[in-house]
């Protein structure tokens, strides 16, 4: 999990040199004393077994100077933990509800795994009547907190809660399809990972999160290993079944 996540942070980081141009003026906010300029990320779902990773994974990014972890639960001790690395972003913990708005304001960036996980035996789609609500209920105050915020989601199932998101923001008028993401970086992971399990591969990955709209694309994989079409369809249901494969092996 970890290192799907160390993946998504060095996507993250190319987004958040972005904000740059889409959020804001060169320049603006930016420390008088350092070269690197103010960028706040928002956690929301902070305190969650992806939450908590990924808290620690924004805190060792030298491109975020402040990070606000929001939950429903626990995040003031997640926050004195992930404060205490020594580099140079401000944490600071939000938890409830009335605590929301502060976590989100001025944010640049928010990355939402708020929600809740399946278990064996449950498609992503099982999911849609917890998560739907609380993403809406997030995304609303995205609208009004940080309407200018890139918003990278990761709730499942994100074949549906990137379309709520969507629709939140055209209602409140904030919609922007430049800055609406559905992290969907573990498909390219994992495509990479079953087609040569080393590094310096290119799989494009192309579609959903989510059985066969996940679309592996190893015909246009680089280095090319011209492989035989059994081959070709074994390692695309490997990928399309991979998030599968990790939660059957979970056991309570
Ligand atoms: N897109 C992806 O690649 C990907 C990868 C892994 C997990 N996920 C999804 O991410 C979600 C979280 O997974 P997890 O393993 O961290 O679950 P988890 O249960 O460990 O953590 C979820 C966290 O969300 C919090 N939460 C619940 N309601 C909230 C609300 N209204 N506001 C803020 N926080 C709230 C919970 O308190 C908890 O801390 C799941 O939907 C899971 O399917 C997506
Ligand atoms: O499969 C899941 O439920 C979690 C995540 O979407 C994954 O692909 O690992």
């Amino acid at each position: 999990m970890l290192y799907h996540f160390y993946i998504q942070s060095k996507k993250l980081s190319s987004v958040l040199r972005s904000v740059k141009t889409l959020a804001k003026p060169a320049g603006a906010r930016g420390y008088s004393s350092e070269s690197v300029p103010d960028r706040k990320v928002a956690v929301l779902g902070a305190a969650g077994g992806i939450g908590q990773p990924l808290a620690l994974l924004m805190k060792l990014n030298p491109l975020v100077s402040r990070l606000a972890l929001y939950d429903i639960a626990n995040t003031p001790g997640v926050a004195a933990d992930v404060g205490h690395i020594n580099t140079r972003s401000e944490v600071a913990g939000y938890m409830g509800n009335d605590q929301l708005g502060q976590a989100l304001e001025d944010s640049d960036v928010v990355i939402i795994p708020a929600g809740v996980p399946r278990k064996p035996g449950m498609t992503r789609d099982d999911l849609f009547n917890i998560n739907a609500g609380i993403v809406k209920d997030l995304c609303s105050a995205i609208a009004k907190y940080c309407p200018n915020a890139i918003v990278n989601m990761i709730s499942n199932p994100v074949n549906s809660t990137v379309p709520i998101a969507a629709e939140v923001f055209k209602k409140a008028g904030t919609y922007n399809e430049k800055k609406l993401f559905g992290v969907t970086t573990l498909d390219v992971v994992r495509a990479k990972t079953f087609y040569a399990g080393k590094a310096n591969v290119n799989v494009p990955v192309v579609g959903g999160h989510a059985g066969i709209t996940i679309l592996p694309l190893f015909s246009q994989a680089t280095p090319k290993a011209n492989l035989a079409d059994e081959d070709i369809k074994a390692l695309t249901k490997r990928t399309q079944d991979g998030g599968t494969e990790v939660v059957e092996n979970f056991i309570e």
